[in-house]
């Protein structure tokens, strides 16, 4: 992505909606009268007095146990220096939905309008309160050293300098497995620490705690190499001053096995670079560009590990793969710290886990097959969901083992359940999607291309490699788009119908059209007609001919009006029904229902039909078991009304002919979703004992007004129509899909197109 792009995508990012990252969720039930007496007053006094007759009670009573402040005064904002606190928010904001995505911690972001450490110490002190733990985040060296340690001895919650502490931890695993991996023995490398700052500064105090030895470290600040006889140095800086005779950054990493940068972008020239020993180890942290880019550096030698702090390379050696679970740990045994037992447990824990075979989904999330402990990979991916168990479990331990624990774990496993529970799945299904579709990315072709939200969505799935776009619509109108907007969209096909008119493939979608429409009232000239001017028979005979694998279409037009020339150039699978389903993305997970757009008032035979489309496409296409609820207003036969009849028939029909599916109903929809009313009202049941993720609506009209009223009131995610039953890959969006929409629903076509291949 061009730079000018990249810029506005973030601006656009963080402007759109809600202004901002996060916001504040209520967590108890607010709706009635009593409700509010019990959460504000006079019902709310009564935690407080319990609390003031016993403090730890706010562990109890409030949200202090799973808070924590993450906070700033802007000195020292990324690589972007002092910047002020209101401009470093964005940044603090960002931690707190790191820690919110990743450990389920709840963040307040504080930026602080101050660079007076006693005043910056005493507003601090003066929160403890309010958190359960206190993460300072991009203050500046030296003043982030005496904050860090006065905090530390005055407060009884944990308090640590992410900079510090967290890019320590994590570097200091790289640094342990890249040593490994390059058979160097970590007491007899030679390091240079370029930077002398806050992280600089105790990441080198954390690689002699895990072994490098002191005299074999050399570091700079932005005046060269920290010498002895330097004058004005301060205390932490003097600490790691050489009497050697090496001046700039050139001389120091001559010969020198290990490069850590945690300075300023660029710094570190090819020169530098090939003039170190063989086989060098080079962490160029400088966030949001290294010290070093990374291309660059691979491309002036090839027998090092390469590692920086940004998502888009190998190695990314960045905090986030700590912070949340060193405090989701802390935080769970009340630790009144973090000290050095915790953060060295953390240190190893990453580093053994990069040493397990990879998950698949996480195989999957980075677009390959073959992730496993190598040079490209010498720690953990952030996306990793064994790393709030592996860390924040080591980190908990060792706080117990070191005696700050105010709280003790017994039962470990029923531990590690919890925290894995903290991360619910439904963000976890569509990136498995993402990565399914990244692995054999697919041609979309995209029907109403002169369109802006389109067009965002083609370069954003182009940009990912989920599919393989192709842009149909006028050629002129497209490339003006892409111009206005500056889409990078090179190289991708554009196909326009109206320029298409008198070549063989377009008279062979016209011969075919009229060959299927020809006895129910098409003439030849009406099917050229519909297939000049009507795009979506165009998109459908390129599915139907191959030239692409799969089309999405519907963003400005009727629902029908789309789905028509679909029908009739492709057709439905022979002998099968047509359906539409809805994922949603709910907080009990994701849901599916169907069916939302086709069938308007099916007959029990058609709604066993529609219940066995879907049942197959939950299992196949998202890998997930479903628990079908055949829904409607009544409960196993309580109401003998027309619609709950029919329902019961075709559950009478599925139960005979379908005996493994997991399939009950009549069956209302609360009782369907709760799996304890269900249970204890009808413990016969044929979905398990569990609750149902897959919901069958008798008609039409209560299917698609369920889905909207979720989407709108219940904030669920929709991600469909998801079109069973056609005969060739196609999918229709709902009228004015949101781009996010669109780039979901061609994550669900590339899906569906490789199933197709497969079954061809
Ligand atoms: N990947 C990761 O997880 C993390 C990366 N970082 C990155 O590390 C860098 C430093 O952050 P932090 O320690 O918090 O900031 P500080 O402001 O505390 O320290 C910056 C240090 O870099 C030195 N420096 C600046 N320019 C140069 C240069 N050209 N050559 C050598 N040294 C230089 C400064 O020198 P002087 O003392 O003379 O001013 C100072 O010692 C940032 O780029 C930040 O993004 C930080 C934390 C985590
Ligand atoms: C990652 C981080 O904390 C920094 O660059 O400052
Ligand atoms: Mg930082």
């Amino acid at each position: 992505m061009s730079s000018v792009n990249r810029k506005k995508d973030a601006l656009r990012y963080h402007s759109s909606g809600r202004p901002g990252k996060i916001a504040v969720v209520p967590t108890k039930p607010h709706s009635s009268q009593r409700d509010l007496s019990l959460a504000y007053s006079p019902g709310v006094a009564e935690p407080c007095l319990a609390i003031a007759e016993n403090p730890e009670d706010a562990y109890k009573y409030t949200a202090k146990g799973n808070l924590v402040a993450v906070i700033s005064n802007g000195t020292a904002v990324l690589g972007l220096g002092d910047i002020g606190a209101q401009a470093g928010k964005p940044v603090m904001e960002g931690k707190g939905l790191l820690f919110k995505i990743f450990a389920d911690i709840d963040v307040f972001d504080i930026e602080l309008d101050t660079k007076n450490v006693d005043e910056f110490v005493k507003i601090v002190k003066a929160l403890e309160p309010t958190f359960g733990g206190i993460n300072l985040e991009d203050i500046k060296a030296p003043e982030c050293f005496e904050i860090e340690r006065r905090l530390k001895a005055e407060m009884n919650i944990p308090v640590m300098h992410d900079d510090q502490h967290g890019t320590a931890i994590i570097s200091g695993a790289a640094l342990i497995n890249a040593c490994e991996l390059l058979q160097k023995d970590i007491s007899q490398v030679k390091i240079v620490v370029n930077g002398a700052g806050a992280a600089a500064i105790s990441c080198t105090a954390m690689y002699i705690a895990v072994g490098a030895k002191k005299e074999n470290i050399v570091m700079l600040d932005s005046k060269g190499v920290i010498r002895s006889d330097r004058e004005n140095l301060d205390a932490t800086k003097a600490e790691w001053a050489t009497d050697r005779d090496l001046h700039t950054l050139a001389d120091a990493v001559k010969d020198s096995d290990v490069f850590i940068g945690l300075s300023a972008a660029d710094v570190l020239t090819p020169e530098m670079l090939l003039s170190m020993a063989p086989k060098p180890i080079v962490l160029a942290m400088a966030n949001p560009n290294p010290e070093i880019a990374y291309e660059l550096a691979c491309a002036t030698r090839n027998d090092m590990i390469m590692g920086t702090g940004r998502s888009d390379f190998p190695n990314q050696v960045n905090n986030v793969l700590g912070f949340p679970y060193i405090f989701r740990g802390a935080l769970d045994v009340r630790a009144t710290s973090i000290n050095e037992e915790m953060k060295i447990a953390a240190v190893h824990a990453i580093a053994r886990l990069a040493k397990e075979p990879v998950p698949e989904e996480v195989n999957q999330a980075y677009n390959t097959n073959n992730l496993r402990f190598g040079e490209e990979y010498v720690i953990p991916k952030p996306t990793d969901p064994r790393l709030i168990t592996e860390v924040s479990v080591a980190v908990a331990k060792a706080a117990i083992e070191s005696g700050v624990a105010r709280k003790t774990i017994e039962n470990w496993d029923e531990y590690k359940t919890e925290l894995r529970k903290r991360l619910g799945k439904d963000d976890g299904i569509m990136r498995t999607l993402s990565a399914r579709a990244q692995n054999n990315p697919k041609r979309v072709v995209f029907a109403e291309a002169d369109n802006y939200k389109t067009l965002r969505a083609a370069q954003i799935v182009k940009e990912e490699g989920i599919a393989h776009p192709i842009l149909l619509g006028d050629e002129e109108r497209i490339r003006h788009i892409i111009e206005e907007y500056a889409f990078e969209l090179e190289g991708v096909q554009i196909v326009d119908p109206s320029k298409q008119v008198k070549s063989d493939t377009f008279k062979q979608y016209v011969d075919h059209l009229f060959t299927k429409r020809q006895r129910r009232g098409i003439s030849r000239l009406e099917a050229e007609k519909l297939m000049r001017s009507n795009r979506n028979y165009y998109a459908a005979s390129m599915v139907e001919f191959g030239h692409a694998d799969t089309l999405i279409s519907g963003l400005t037009r009727t629902y029908p009006s789309t789905i028509r020339p679909a029908l009739q150039v492709i057709g439905a699978k022979s002998g099968s029904r047509v359906a539409g389903m809805y994922m949603m993305l709910t907080k009990k997970g994701p849901i599916f229902l169907a069916d939302t757009t086709m069938n308007e008032d099916p007959t029990a035979e058609q709604l066993a039909e529609i219940t066995v489309l879907v049942n197959k496409a939950v299992k196949e296409r998202f890998n997930i078991t479903p628990r079908i609820a055949m829904l409607s207003y009544s409960n196993f036969g309580s109401t003998d009304g027309k619609v709950a009849n029919k329902v019961r028939e075709a559950v009478k029909l599925l139960h005979e002919k379908e005996p493994d599916m997991i399939v009950d109903g009549d069956v209302q929809a609360n009782f369907a979703l709760n799996k304890d009313m269900l249970n204890a009202n009808f413990p016969f049941s044929k979905l398990n004992g569990e609750a149902a993720n897959t919901l069958i609506f008798p008609n039409l009209e209560s299917g698609n007004i369920a889905y909207k009223l979720l989407q709108e009131v219940g904030e669920a995610e929709a991600v469909g129509p998801i079109l069973l039953g056609m005969n060739k890959p196609i999918h229709v969006l709902q009228l004015d899909s949101s781009v996010r929409e669109i780039v979901n629903m061609v994550k669900i076509a590339v899906v569906d197109a490789q199933a197709n291949d497969k079954q061809a």
